[in-house]
């Protein structure tokens, strides 16, 4: 009845074979299949999830909002105690406005920067992924790069023209990119961890360099920070690499599971948004009182001791696996940023996006199945992050070790 039996193309096991297992509900870090089998949940609702599923305080505030009406159409209270949040967590931004997807910040976000600068075209990253809107699909990451497709079909060339990707962590050839298209670059969009193609963290000069290109060429830099945003840090990775964007894009932990994305930045842009402004971008169910309700519970219960424990988990699962590897002798990068990580199957670090599709990909489609025969579910791509939340303990970590030393073994042969 739904294409691909799917309701998003990344939850179908194309790019690992097989077919994709229904679920019926999920505690903390497990997942529990139709069929009653638990899992220890690595994709975590693509990010969104950090507390673990169901956490207590999450469900609670929901049941409350829920019973005050799941929707007015029309301001509330919810609203401004999740903003007044974002923008103590995250002082570099002024304003900011709800909407109910990473996509929807994105379809924004492209509108205002085009609006603010009079220039067309926007330089993206080789790998990254914005969310399912056309200008933002060229060489994108995720679903895209897992399925080979190499846009998407259904863009008008015309939309795509005005799209301009670059290597991540390749400063000069975004250099080389602006001089060629002197005084049209409207903004750089970038993910400040790449999680898209696995993780890819940026190197050291990378984001700093980002911004000074952009003050030097007169662009604005913006950070997609749908899967970095109160992740990597308390404050997101432009805390964490200490970068100053204008605009900054968010969503997944934002909204504690439920749809929610956002997108904020300098004042000034900001106010060309409608009503204020010129600016068109509206939304029914923006500002959802169930989906704030939610937001604002997850965000209260990320305290900086939550941030050092999923540090620490990482860690260990990093460590583990590491380990694991050199064990069984396979070579493998296992990178990581914070509560992201993945693993890569190559013998040297991955930098970008012809770095990621040059790895093993049919042992890690092989690795993804042992792991799923003995309970532990990975995104179904080599080319996505797994996410750890802080219902995930030190003995599901050495459990999964354990799988992941069985299973490797079972697929290196
Ligand atoms: C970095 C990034 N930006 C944007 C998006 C789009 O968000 P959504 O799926 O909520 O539309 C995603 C994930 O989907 C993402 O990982
Ligand atoms: N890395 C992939 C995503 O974050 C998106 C999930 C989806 O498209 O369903």
């Amino acid at each position: 009845m739904m294409p691909g039996g799917v309701n998003s193309p990344v939850r179908a096991f194309k790019g690992v074979g097989g077919t994709p297992v229904y679920f019926a509900r999920a505690k903390g870090s497990r997942l529990t299949d139709a069929d009653g089998k638990d899992y220890i949940d690595y994709m975590s609702s693509w990010g969104a999830i950090i507390l673990g599923h169901a956490h207590p305080a999450i469900t609670e505030a929901v049941t409350r909002a829920a019973e005050n009406g799941t929707s007015f159409g029309a301001p509330h209270e919810g609203e401004v105690r999740l903003a007044r949040e974002v923008l103590d967590r995250k002082r570099k931004i002024e304003r900011v406005r709800f909407v109910n997807s990473g996509t929807e910040a994105a379809l924004a976000v492209v509108r205002l920067v085009r609006a603010a600068t009079g220039r067309n075209k926007v330089i993206k990253f080789e790998g990254n992924y914005h969310g399912a809107i056309d200008p933002l699909l060229a060489k994108a990451g995720s679903g895209v790069a897992t399925f080979g497709l190499p846009d998407s079909a259904g863009v008008p060339e015309s939309t795509t023209a005005n799209t301009l990707p670059a290597r991540y962590n390749d400063l000069d050839h975004v250099r080389q990119i602006f001089e060629a298209n002197a005084g049209e670059v409207a903004a750089v969009m970038v993910e400040p961890v790449a999680g898209n193609m696995g993780l890819v963290p940026p190197a050291a000069d990378f984001l700093p360099g980002l911004r000074s290109l952009c003050d030097r060429y007169d662009a604005l830099l913006v950070l997609d920070e749908v899967m970095t945003g109160f992740r990597v840090a308390r404050g997101g990775a432009s805390e964490r690499f200490a970068v100053s964007p204008d605009l900054i894009m968010m969503g997944k932990v934002i909204g504690g599971g439920l749809p929610v994305g956002a997108y904020g930045g300098r004042r000034d842009l900001m106010e060309m948004i409608a009503p204020l402004g010129p600016v068109y971008q509206a939304g029914t169910l923006s500002g959802n009182p169930l989906a704030m309700a939610a937001g604002y519970a997850a965000l209260s219960e990320l305290t900086d001791d939550a941030y050092v424990s999923l540090e620490a988990t990482g860690e260990r699962l990093q460590r583990g696996l590491i380990l694991a590897c050199e064990a069984a002798r396979v070579p493998a990068q296992i990178q990581r940023v914070g509560s992201m990580i993945s693993v890569f199957f190559t013998e040297m670090p991955v930098r970008d996006f012809a770095d990621a599709q040059t790895t093993d990909r049919a042992l890690f489609g092989k690795l993804f199945h042992g792991l799923l025969s003995r309970g532990v579910y990975l995104p179904p791509s080599a080319l996505e992050s797994w996410f750890l939340t802080t219902a995930h303990t030190d003995a599901d970590i050495d459990l999964t070790v354990e799988a992941f030393e069985e299973a490797l073994r079972e697929a290196a042969v």
